[in-house]
Parts: structure tokens; C-alpha cells; sequence
């Protein structure tokens, strides 16, 4: 890709961890409405090309996507326990501006960070716990209708539509994403449902740079590590994109430890995180809007 990459949200966890595996690999436009400290910023982005502007702007907006070729969009409240007013605002109105923006001036790809929780009604009282567990075979694999289980989750499946229709209108390719549960090192402490949907640092680095390199028309995928439980395919991933994870929560204990080959937990593993930027400290993102009271953060 010979062009710049706008990423919206680029301050944030899914942001970070994105920058951390593929940094040096594009040349990148950051755009955050806040301001991105140097240690979250790679080696060769230059001041001008980050913007610190609000995503329902639309004149800051355009004004960043000019001459970009592709779209990583992020920038959200990514909270599901968002009111309405700040999902309607940030994530709905947002992702129109920043898609209108993008079609406009003939972006090519875009890729949209959507939610497990577009479809988190199909977790029903009769399916769990089971589908949170190995053996259990129920699969969404993103043919499947949005069945979201909050207002977040409406505002997901809000910009897969949007994505769907300025594919359909315009011709851009739209890739949405619905990434489980993003934890770095190890898969999310003693939670069966997030470790089903763990997806880790390198993994998340991975997925989005093949939204960058592969071809397609309009996608939803799945952005899930190979967890060996699991209830969402991740082969239309696969087979779309050429996603191809390294990292899976059955390789970690059920309270986040690395197990040896042996299945029991050493001292030591390498964990599945990502290189970080050279010769900067690890700085873990930390989210912007109030955290939800009942998400675990631990490692995000
Ligand atoms: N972290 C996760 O496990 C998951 C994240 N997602 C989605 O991925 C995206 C990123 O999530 P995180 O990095 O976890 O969130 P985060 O809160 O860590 O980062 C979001 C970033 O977007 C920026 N932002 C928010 N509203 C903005 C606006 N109106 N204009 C400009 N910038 C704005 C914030 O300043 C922040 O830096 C969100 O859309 C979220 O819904 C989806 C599923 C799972
Ligand atoms: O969409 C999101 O999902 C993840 C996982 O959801 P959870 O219900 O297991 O917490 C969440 O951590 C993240 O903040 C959110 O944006």
C-alpha cells in the first residue's frame, strides 16, 4: 500500500496494539480528538501527520483523509454500557462522517472496528454457559442477522450498515470487524466468555494489516485469536483475508497464566504480546471514556 492509512482511535487499546505489531510497516495519519503522547506514536510519523480532531467534524475529518488510501476507524465509545446519546454521537453519526469522508476522496479500503456485541443477543440464557466451552458447537460466523444485546451494540451493527451501504452506493471496500475481547500477554483473567473471544496483541496487528493488503468487496469477520473455545468462526477470516493467528486461550490457564507443553503452568513463557515500538517503555492505552464497571481491564 503506497498511500497513508488514516487510524481513527489511534490513542486507544485497539489502536496501540495495532501500531505496536505494524507501525513501521505504513505510512500512517493518526487521528485521536486526543493528543497522542510521543510514546504512543511510531518512528516516522511526523507531527503533521497527526490530527487531533473529533470525528463528527466533518471538516477535520476531510481534511485528514485527503490523499489517504486507506481506513482503519476506530474512534468510538467503546463502552456497552454507552447511553445513547454518546453512541449516537460517536459511534454512529462518527462512522458516517468518517465513511462519507472516505468515499469522497476515493478511499479504496476500509476497515471498521464493530463489536462482539453487535450480536450478543445470541448469547440466550438456554446457550450459556455451554458456548463459552470446547466442546460446544454453536458457531456465529457473520452471515448471521445483528442481534445486539445493548444500545453499543445497536451502534455497531448502525455502521455495518453504514459500511454495507457505501460499499453497495460507492464501491468502497468495507471490512467490519467484531473483535472479542483485546487483552495483551494473556487472555482475559478468569472470564470464560472473554477468553472464547480473546483476541491478542499480535493477532489484532495481524488481522488489521490483512484489512489493509487483501482484496474484498464488503466483509464482516470475526476478530478472535484460534481459540480452541470458541462460538465465533473465524474462517470466513480466513478465507477473506488470509488471517492467520498465532495465539490461543487454551494455551493459558483459566486465570491467565502460560501453560508448558505439558499443560501446566511454567515461569517464563513468552508471552503473546507484541515487539512494542523500539526503544520506547510499554505504555499501555488506557481507555477515554469512564470504564465499564464490569469489564475486566486487566492487561488490555
Ligand atoms: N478493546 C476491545 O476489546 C474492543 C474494541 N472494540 C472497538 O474498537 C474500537 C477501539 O476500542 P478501544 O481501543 O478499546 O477503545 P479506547 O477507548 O481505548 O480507544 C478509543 C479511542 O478513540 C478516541 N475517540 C473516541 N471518540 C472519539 C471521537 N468522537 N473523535 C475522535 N476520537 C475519539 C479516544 O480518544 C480513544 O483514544 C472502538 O470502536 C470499540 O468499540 C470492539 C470490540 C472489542
Ligand atoms: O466491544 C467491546 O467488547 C469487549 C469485550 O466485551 P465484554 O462484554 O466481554 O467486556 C470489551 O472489553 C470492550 O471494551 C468493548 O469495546
Amino acid at each position: 500500500m503506497d498511500e497513508p492509512v488514516l487510524l481513527t482511535g489511534a490513542g486507544g487499546r485497539v489502536g496501540q496494539a495495532i501500531l505496536r505489531g505494524i507501525g513501521d510497516d505504513y505510512e500512517w495519519r493518526l487521528l485521536d480528538r486526543e493528543p497522542l503522547p510521543a510514546v504512543k506514536v511510531p518512528d516516522g510519523v511526523t507531527d503533521a501527520d497527526r490530527y487531533v480532531a473529533d470525528i463528527t467534524d466533518p471538516d477535520a475529518v476531510r481534511e485528514a483523509m485527503d490523499g489517504v488510501g486507506a481506513v482503519i476507524h476506530l474512534a468510538g465509545d467503546p463502552r456497552k454500557t454507552a447511553p445513547w446519546d454518546s453512541v449516537l454521537r460517536n459511534n454512529i453519526d462518527g462512522t458516517q462522517v468518517v465513511m462519507r469522508a472516505a468515499v469522497d476522496t476515493g478511499v479504496e479500503k476500509f476497515a471498521f472496528a464493530s463489536s462482539n456485541h453487535a450480536v450478543g443477543g445470541y448469547e440466550t440464557d438456554d446457550r450459556t454457559p455451554d458456548l463459552y466451552r470446547p466442546d460446544d458447537g454453536y458457531r456465529l460466523d457473520g452471515t448471521e442477522l445483528p442481534r445486539p444485546g445493548n444500545l453499543y451494540g445497536v451502534s455497531k451493527a448502525a455502521g455495518e450498515s453504514l459500511g454495507r451501504f457505501h460499499h453497495d452506493e460507492h464501491g468502497m471496500s468495507v471490512v467490519c470487524v467484531r473483535i472479542g475481547n483485546l487483552t495483551k500477554d494473556h487472555p482475559p483473567r478468569e472470564y470464560e466468555r472473554g477468553q472464547a473471544m480473546w483476541l491478542s496483541h499480535r493477532d489484532c496487528a495481524h488481522l488489521f494489516d490483512r484489512c489493509l493488503q487483501a482484496d474484498y468487496g464488503y466483509e464482516i469477520v470475526y476478530g478472535i485469536s484460534n481459540n480452541d473455545r470458541r462460538y465465533y468462526s473465524i474462517e470466513r477470516a480466513r478465507e477473506a483475508l488470509g488471517y492467520d493467528p498465532a495465539d490461543n486461550s487454551a494455551d493459558y490457564t483459566f486465570e491467565g497464566e502460560p501453560k508448558g507443553d505439558d499443560g501446566e503452568t511454567t515461569e517464563g513463557d513468552e508471552p503473546a504480546g507484541d515487539g512494542g515500538f523500539p526503544n520506547r517503555d510499554d505504555a499501555p492505552a488506557e481507555p477515554n471514556f469512564p470504564t465499564d464497571p464490569d469489564t475486566p481491564t486487566d492487561g488490555a
